[in-house]
């Protein structure tokens, strides 16, 4: 039989007892893997040889992993310190107590944002708990890390929360292996020859005419090609200019301003008390700039009015501290009601004259902690129509027919309580692999003392809703982390269309 040079050294180099791996035979026959991985498939192709593959996984610690194996983790740290200063379970200990008497530094959201989960105790209203019955020499995650830096396997469930928490790496490769059939063993005891048919002209060959003598192998017209994966819009893109389109197909026109915003617009404007729980660093991001200057003082009036004495006859605000200084701190936005005031208000196109319908599918951030349906920032579908008389129906109708575009009959309302609409509605899906009932909205009519401020005098109903959480309705995937991140499925990003 005759075969190519290097299919014969692989023929060679494996073995009818023992599956060998394609590094150990490129070690053999001096050849580069990826040659001897394809002369394997050829000669498989030929029934000579079986390839099988394994998927090996090395798990690693990474330098944050690292740091934390020599100096603990943050929170079994905080746990520490929350006893130091005599933390129990029924005694709180205020939060800075607790970190004046830690070496967290700039560990401590970290350290936070893991604590309550691992039972070690609760953080709430800037106070801290410690259960006297935590072990934290008994702490899995800091067993684990021990145990990856001396190469020992890892309890999977340990493994996923480290590798969230990017203290550990895992890699994964396809190993190969490469066993003699029976008819290879019969093929080498008959004999095999290596052709000198040339697969590729060099230029060397050309240079000197030694093409013009040589024997070419023949082309494999049937040889599979290797795949070209080309730039593509991302699904989720797709799905937010699919939206773009329903909405601008329902009369609906695009609403566009700042990431990084005004508390005045996401919040004051919005009649959240400045202590409500939702305005701390625990759910926002503040950013580190200077405040606000360029912001309408009269409309800052009536807002500020809003919340100290309320409007209409019997209107009544919170009677809770009001400043200026807050309201002009700048945030990144966690929702994009923050365009929805700014457009309400006259301030960027112009005092509106109902009817009127607006939208924009942009970027939200939170402080949450990520998980599968949590991302610290998502894209939100935010809306409003400014009619007279509008009433729950027209709102449900609108989602009816806006869910209906994407295949979703199914949507229910749950009445919902937000400090800017009354009556308030949370909107559901059913996913449709596990069943389970998804959030994937929030909605309302504004309330007097949001419209009265911003000067309008007819009714606005408003929502937001999560592209993200729609994609999952109506792809079918569980995890959120699927189309975003590090952990993305490929296979479905290259190859999902998006079609409704
Ligand atoms: N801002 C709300 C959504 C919403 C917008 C407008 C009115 C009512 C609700 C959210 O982020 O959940």
């Amino acid at each position: 039989m005759e075969l190519k040079a290097t299919h014969v050294a692989v023929l060679e180099a494996a073995d009818a007892t023992e599956a060998r791996s394609v590094d150990a035979l490129a070690d053999d026959t001096g050849e580069p893997p990826e040659s001897v991985a394809g002369a394997a498939f050829d000669l498989a192709e030929r029934g000579l040889v079986d390839v099988t593959e394994r998927v090996e996984e090395t798990v690693e610690l990474t330098a944050e992993g690292e740091s934390y194996r020599d100096a603990g983790l943050p929170e079994v740290r905080l746990y520490r310190a929350a006893r130091d200063v005599g933390a129990t379970d029924a005694e709180a200990v205020p939060m800075g107590e607790v970190i004046g008497a830690s070496d967290l530094g700039d560990a401590v959201d970290i350290a936070l944002a893991n604590y309550a989960r691992k039972g070690y105790g609760v953080v709430d209203s800037g106070e801290v708990t410690a259960d006297p019955d935590a072990d934290p020499d008994a702490d899995a995650e800091a067993a684990a890390l021990d145990a990856v830096a001396a190469g020992d396997a890892i309890d999977e469930d340990v493994r996923s929360d480290l590798e969230r928490r990017n203290l550990v790496v895992v890699d994964e490769r396809t190993v190969r292996f490469v066993e003699l059939t029976e008819d290879g063993v019969t093929a080498l005891m008959e004999g095999v020859e290596a052709t000198d048919a040339v697969g590729q002209v060099t230029p060397e060959m050309l240079s000197s005419g030694e093409w013009r003598d040589a024997e070419f192998a023949d082309y494999d017209v049937e040889a599979d090609a290797d795949v070209e994966h080309a730039g593509k819009e991302h699904v989720l893109r797709q799905t937010a200019e699919r939206v773009k389109d329903v909405l601008v197909g329902m009369g609906f026109q695009e609403m566009d301003g700042p990431h990084a915003d005004a508390e005045f617009w996401i919040n004051d404007c919005l009649f959240m008390p400045q202590d409500h729980p939702a305005r701390t660093h625990w759910d926002q991001f503040a950013l580190d700039v200077p405040p606000m200057q360029d912001l309408p003082e009269d409309l800052m009036d009536r807002v500020e009015h809003a919340h100290r004495e309320g409007v209409g006859e019997d209107g009544d605000g919170y009677h809770s501290p009001w400043g200026e200084e807050m309201a002009r701190g700048v945030d990144l936005r966690g929702h994009t009601t923050s365009l929805s005031m700014r457009y309400l208000s006259g301030e960027q196109v112009g005092d509106l004259e109902p009817p009127e319908r607006y939208f924009s599918v942009e970027k939200v951030y939170r402080n949450d902690t990520l998980d599968a349906t949590h991302l610290l920032e998502f894209f939100q579908i935010e809306g409003w129509v400014m009619a007279e008389d509008l009433s729950v129906r027209d709102l449900m109708g609108t989602f009816e027919e806006f869910y209906a575009q994407f295949g979703i009959t199914d949507i229910e309302f749950k009445p919902h309580y937000n400090p800017y609409t009354e009556p308030s509605f949370e909107l559901f899906g059913e996913h449709p692999e596990t069943g389970e009932v998804v959030e994937i909205g929030n909605s309302g009519l504004f309330r007097e003392e949001v419209l009265e401020p911003l000067g309008v005098e007819c009714d606005v109903m408003a929502w937001g809703l999560a592209l993200e959480r729609l994609l999952m309705l109506t792809h079918g995937f569980e995890d959120i982390r699927d189309v975003h991140g590090t952990l993305v499925d490929l296979d479905f990003l290259r190859n999902e269309e998006v079609v409704y």
